[in-house]
């Protein structure tokens, strides 16, 4: 947790509560049948020992008692003994089936209340995930939203349930506390003296077992993060023969994960042995405490109002059922505690400011071929590091420019500021005139078909890969768009051609393919401007010479940027932009360049010493 969450949890603990509450405030009539249930449940717990109770006081006995509680099971019941017996017996039967049954609606309902309520925070969370921009979520590991998605959203809930939870607790205590002093005040006392060891038992193993399950599930999460590196290095182990050592930091781990269960078991068998001793020590004193109130009011000195045997199996009943709302209440602030923090990760990141969103009177800008313009551009990642100076430069529609130099000097980043991933610290980047920050975002990038220098490939088919920009592209469309990426051919030889399911990351196919598919998926589009980072970085010569002729064949239909150090795809460009450390220091034809720039024309000697360049043969466009 950051810094930020820190103040945001020092600073606002009615807000967490209250927004928790939010999500499950069209569910009140849930709520409020979920309350009914409870009820229903305590009610029915609390008079689960009383047919007992009155078969022995009021039934088997020469002298039957007479409290108001016996008069109202009575009344029920017909006036012979027999009839008496099987009445209790049925009321006895009922009271189970009525308490089944409401423990089972409760259960639904809160796992309905749970599932829908968590849904919502997720589908927030994630909409919100999806309008964040780059540098956020760069600014963290993926792991964090992930966990924030997955465990955190149950948050809210956990709020909702343990408040439910603790009030239906304290309302069973007080009235489970009031039938005891009713009964009898000093065996009332006698019971509740073991109360501070339950408490304490159920405080002590609460955060043991909370605390122990926590660090299991740190471990067991390095341990299959471990295993998913080791996966990931295995061609890497096996070159340089590092087996033994990933054999030995995967037993390490397991060794981990072993440790830390068997701590956690420890604490888990520990709980009910705890319990258990507690409640035989209540039992014992309200036995033998009781035992003798009975033997003194029965048969030492009789009195009419006095202790009997049926009052005693409900004290004994009752004790048992003093460990539940015991735990909810011993338990109330640090499980409180363990949801809120989770709450309040999942509403930092809500709350989290969205650099790069619309503004409330964006305008629309259908996509069609526009005139693209840096306007003295400056930009950093952070506010003390600029990677682009005062870059200033206009691309035509229809027209095919290429920004070369060396790498790290700022060329990809330009290419984000199109796309607004970010935005210009000074200056602005504009479509006809208008500077994109205020164009509506999805008009915004519907301008632009983006190939990225490793784009991603999904674990689907290669059609459903190529058509991801265009879902509505008929197979016609997508064969057409694959032949222009040079792609038709590997993709033929694919076991099932288009229908043939890409591995994970696209591992089953070799980088230059991988680079052809990102090609189609982007020619597919028909966005009117075709932005390519190092798009020919894992190409072969025949293969960059394809994608250069096809970029040709588009000029003048699309505008065409293409970001590269290797200066032999951009020869035909119409304009050539050479950068700098974050400043464009020479623009012109290859010719131009050749002639008027020398940081161009020593990068050109550099590439001509390295390799052969590719067959050249000027194209009509
Ligand atoms: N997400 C980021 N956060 C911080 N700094 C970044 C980030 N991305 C790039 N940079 C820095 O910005 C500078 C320009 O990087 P950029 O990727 O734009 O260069 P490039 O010219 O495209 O390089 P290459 O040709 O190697 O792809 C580099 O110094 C890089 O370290």
């Amino acid at each position: 947790m950051n810094g930020n969450e820190d103040r945001l949890r020092a600073s606002d603990k009615r807000t967490v509560y209250e927004r928790a509450f939010s999500y499950f405030s069209h569910d009140w009539p849930w709520i409020a049948l979920l309350v009914a249930l409870i009820g229903v449940s305590v009610g029915v717990g609390l008079f689960e020992a009383w047919p007992l109770a009155i078969l022995v006081d009021s039934i088997l006995t020469h002298d039957p008692k007479e409290g108001w509680l016996h008069g109202y099971f009575l009344a029920l019941l017909p006036a012979d003994k027999p009839g008496q017996i099987i009445g209790l017996v049925l009321i006895g039967l009922c009271l189970q089936i009525v308490g089944y049954c409401a423990w089972l609606a409760r259960m639904m309902i809160n796992y309905y209340l749970n599932y829908w309520g968590t849904t919502r925070v997720r589908a927030d969370l994630f909409a919100k995930l999806q309008r964040l921009d780059l540098a956020y979520h760069q600014s963290r590991p993926q792991g964090d939203s992930i966990y924030r998605l997955t465990t955190d959203a149950f948050g809210p809930w956990g709020i909702v349930d343990i408040m439910i939870g603790t009030a239906v607790a304290a309302v069973t205590f007080t009235v489970m506390t009031a039938i005891m002093l009713s009964r009898n005040v000093g065996l009332t006392f006698a019971a509740y003296s073991v109360a501070p060891f339950i408490l304490w038992s159920n405080w002590r193993f609460g955060m043991r077992i909370h605390q122990r399950a926590l660090e299991s599930k740190q471990i067991d999460a390095d341990l299959t993060a471990h295993i998913q590196q080791a996966m990931t290095r295995l061609p890497l182990s096996q070159t340089f023969r590092r087996e033994p050592f990933e054999f030995q930091r995967f037993a390490q781990a397991v060794g981990r994960s072993v440790t830390g269960l068997l701590r956690l078991n420890w604490q888990e068998q520990l709980y009910p042995l705890a319990r258990d001793t507690i409640l035989s020590l209540g039992s014992a004193i309200i036995l033998g405490y009781g035992g003798w109130l009975v033997y003194r009011d029965q048969f030492l000195s009789p009195v009419a109002d006095g202790m009997t045997v049926g009052a005693l199996i409900i004290f004994m009943d009752y004790l048992r059922k003093l460990w539940d709302p015991l735990k909810w209440l011993a338990e109330f602030f640090s499980k409180i505690r363990t949801f809120e923090a989770a709450a309040r990760r999942v509403f930092f990141v809500l709350d989290e400011p969205e650099a790069i969103r619309d503004k409330p009177n964006a305008r629309a800008l259908p996509p069609r071929p526009r005139r693209l313009a840096f306007d003295d551009v400056s930009f950093g990642y952070g506010p003390d590091r600029n990677v682009l100076f005062d870059v200033d430069a206009a691309i035509a529609p229809g027209e095919m420019v290429g920004f070369v130099g060396p790498s790290g000097t700022g060329k990809s980043s330009l290419l984000k500021l199109m796309l607004r991933f970010h935005d210009p610290s000074a200056g602005a980047v504009r479509l006809d005139s208008v500077d994109i920050r205020d164009v509506r975002l999805k008009d915004l990038r519907a301008h632009f078909a983006f190939v990225r220098q490793e784009d991603l490939m999904l674990p689907t088919s290669v059609a459903e890969n190529i058509a991801y920009g265009h879902p509505a592209a008929t197979k016609e469309e997508i064969d057409a768009a694959a032949a222009l990426a040079g792609a038709s051919d590997f993709i033929r030889d694919q076991p099932k051609g288009y229908d043939t399911i890409l591995s994970e990351g696209g591992a089953n196919l070799s980088g230059g393919q991988r680079q052809r598919l990102a090609i189609a998926r982007a020619l597919l589009s028909e966005a009117p401007i075709l932005v390519l980072d190092e798009p020919t970085s894992a190409l072969d010569p025949p293969n960059e010479q394809l994608l250069i002729e096809t970029l040709h064949r588009l000029k003048r239909r699309r505008t065409i940027v293409l970001v590269t150090h290797r200066l032999h795809s951009v020869v035909e460009c119409d304009r050539i932009f050479v950068m700098e450390a974050g400043r464009i220091v020479a623009r012109g034809t290859h010719e131009t360049l050749l002639r008027q720039s020398k940081a161009y024309a020593s990068l050109w000697r550099v590439e001509q010493s390295e390799e052969p360049p590719p067959p050249r043969q000027r194209r009509s466009a």
